[in-house]
């Protein structure tokens, strides 16, 4: 199994590494979140551009990560922009997409960056990633529902075949059962399949478990929440952090 590590942060090995989102509007808000979020020690911040209100605009969303990043350093940056068919806030064109991405992966700004796996150009930003030295989380949102248990694997084994570095998919549960096959999914993917990590997660309340539970069934990573939650049934990160340590330790 491959480790990925930024920095001291060594994603993959040992307790799943919390990840927390950046949701603010504007950059004065994301840097006044930035010193709220500090005091969980997130192991990774999540930049969710998609709710920056001049995400449209090229050059803001550059200057907005560069003050993220000065204010953030040394923790890793993830840079995420959620297109709205997977839970996101904003409706952008494929080749707009594309454009942001590429130019992101070029500021040397980021540490990672989120390419959705069903997003049209999938090829070329992961090129333009991988020639950037900018890890690679692809991901896949199921707002509606849970896909059956090989379909599941089938994703997270796309998004390997395409090169992530760390597969990733959050899927809705209708009932406990569906919590079960996502448990079981991951399971399944990380011993017979993943040669890299992978991030799944149930959301709502009734998949809460499935944030804690990821270094036994095999996730290495799981989002808590800072100031807002950027998905359903995210708690907040120190909590999330305390009883990561109590399966752990015991
Ligand atoms: O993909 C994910 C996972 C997530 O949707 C969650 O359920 O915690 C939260 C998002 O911010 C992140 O990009």
């Amino acid at each position: 199994m491959k480790i990925f590590s930024i920095r001291d942060i060594h994603i993959g090995e040992g307790i799943p590494k919390v990840i927390v989102p950046l949701m603010g509007k504007n950059t004065e808000q994301l840097l006044l979140e930035i010193k709220i979020i500090k005091e969980a020690t997130p192991d990774i911040v999540e930049w969710r551009a998609d709710v920056l209100e001049e995400v449209e605009n090229i050059e803001a969303v550059k200057k907005t990560l560069s003050a993220i990043r000065t204010e953030l350093y040394p923790t890793p940056l993830l840079f995420t922009f959620r297109s709205h068919r997977e839970g996101g806030n904003k409706k952008i064109t494929d080749s707009y997409y594309k454009q942001l991405l590429e130019e992101v992966v070029q500021t040397n700004e980021i540490d990672i960056i989120d390419v959705e796996l069903f997003s049209l150009n999938v090829h070329e930003i992961v090129e333009s990633a991988i020639a950037n030295d900018v890890f690679i989380i692809m991901s896949n949102h199921d707002f509606e529902k849970t896909p059956v248990k090989e379909e599941i694997i089938w994703r997270l084994r796309r998004m390997q075949e395409f090169g992530a570095h760390i597969p990733k998919i959050a899927v809705m549960p209708k009932s406990p059962t569906d919590v079960l096959t996502l448990l079981d999914a991951t399971y399944t993917m990380n011993s017979l399949y993943a040669n890299r990590p992978i991030i799944t997660m149930s959301m709502a309340s009734t998949g809460i478990i499935s944030r804690l539970a990821g270094q036994v069934f095999g996730s290495a990573a799981t989002f808590g929440s800072g100031i807002e939650a950027s998905a359903p049934g995210q708690i907040p990160a120190s909590e999330l952090r305390r009883m990561l340590e109590i399966l752990h330790t015991n």
